[in-house]
């Protein structure tokens, strides 16, 4: 048994969602930054003579400073950017196709792509950039044809320069972001699974566990929890090498998955120590249940190269709500019915 876990109940709560926070972040500064922008330029444009550009941006960026705590705050973050930017990208479309406005408008339509790309993901990220980008060069196009009449080789040059330029930052962003989005997925893959099973691991198993409570509590259903741990295990490493002693948790890892339904999950806690949750399972059932798994176990024929290796398992059952009403206390009361199976002989399922 991993030393480690003997006599260690508790589950730390580390939950940490790095990504939401940091965008929490990134979308506070936007507001204050875009507030600040564009309250200036409703002043500019006010002092300029025009009325109602000055009116919409003085209440978007009142709007934007008095939502910095609703951010903070709110759960539809997804939201709350999404309009944001639709309303950003509104104001520099009007802006653009302002025929007195200022001649450096344009140079927003390229930072919008990054904002909605970093902000919102792929596919909204795409959605929101391509048809801001084509509408605002569309604009530019008006904007030139207004001023010059005619289209001289030049303008269309540098109408030519101003749509390669968008585009490119769209293809960049968006091979940037997809790139960016499979590496966090891997990471993600990689943080919540046990490289040598490629079961859930621990952490992964504290998450679900408390996901099944909070389920079950909503549903008024019960569940069943299994802390499974192998028999001498130890003495298989001793005997036949740490390769050997792999190659069984691997085996067991396939065995367990093989001896669960598709609604149940499983996952290694380290060392020679494993969890299973059987959903909408208890009483008599669980026991049937962790029993079928100890037999299956028993039965296993484990193999290291040519050598066939016969294992056992003790099996410490508890089930919710009746056990435990949270995950600590309901992990701990299986890892006691485990602990008092090691002593009792090993090699069986203790359910109370
Ligand atoms: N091969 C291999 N061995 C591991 C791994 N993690 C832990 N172990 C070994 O597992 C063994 C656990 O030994 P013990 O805690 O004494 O448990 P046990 O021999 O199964 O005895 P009981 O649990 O009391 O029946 C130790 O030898 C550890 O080195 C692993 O990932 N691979």
């Amino acid at each position: 048994m991993q030393q480690d876990y003997k006599g260690h109940h508790s589950l730390p709560e580390a939950e940490f969602n790095i990504a939401d926070d940091h965008r929490r972040l990134m979308i506070r500064l936007l507001f204050v930054l875009a507030s600040i922008v564009v309250l200036t330029f409703s002043l500019l444009n006010f002092l300029e003579g025009l009325r109602i550009l000055p009116a919409i941006q003085l209440c978007c960026g009142l709007f934007g400073l008095a939502s910095l705590h609703r951010i903070q705050k709110t759960r539809h973050l997804t939201r709350w950017t999404f309009w944001f930017l639709l309303t950003l990208f509104i104001i520099v479309t009007f802006a653009v196709y302002t025929v007195d406005g200022s001649d450096t408008n344009f140079v927003w339509i390229y930072i919008m792509p990054v904002l909605a790309y970093s902000m919102l993901g792929l596919r909204p990220g795409l959605l929101l950039s391509l048809p801001f980008v084509l509408i605002c060069i569309g604009g530019l196009i008006w904007h030139y044809w207004n001023i010059y009449e005619v289209l001289t080789a030049r303008t269309i040059a540098n109408l030519v320069n101003l749509a390669a330029a968008g585009l490119l930052v769209i293809l960049f962003m968006h091979y940037y972001e997809r790139g960016r989005a499979d590496t966090q997925r891997q990471l993600l893959h990689m943080a919540a699974t046990d490289a040598l099973t490629n079961l859930p691991n621990r952490g992964e198993f504290q998450r679900t566990l408390r996901s099944t409570i909070a389920h079950s509590t909503r549903k008024n259903t019960p569940f069943t929890l299994i802390v499974l741990d192998l028999d001498h295990f130890k003495q298989v490493n001793d005997t036949h090498g740490h390769d050997a002693g792999d190659q069984v948790l691997k085996q067991l890892g396939h065995c367990l998955q093989r001896n669960i339904r598709a609604s149940d999950f499983v996952a290694r806690l380290g060392g020679e120590e494993f969890a299973i949750i059987f959903r909408d399972a208890a009483g008599n059932e669980a026991g049937t249940l962790a029993e079928s798994i100890r037999q299956a176990i028993a039965d296993m024929p484990f193999h290291y190269d040519d050598t066939g290796l016969s294992l056992r398992a003790t099996l410490g059952v508890a089930t919710f709500p009746d056990d435990g009403k949270d995950s600590t206390t309901l992990y701990k009361m299986a890892d006691e019915r485990l602990y008092r199976g090691k002593r009792e002989g090993r090699d069986r399922v203790v359910t109370a």
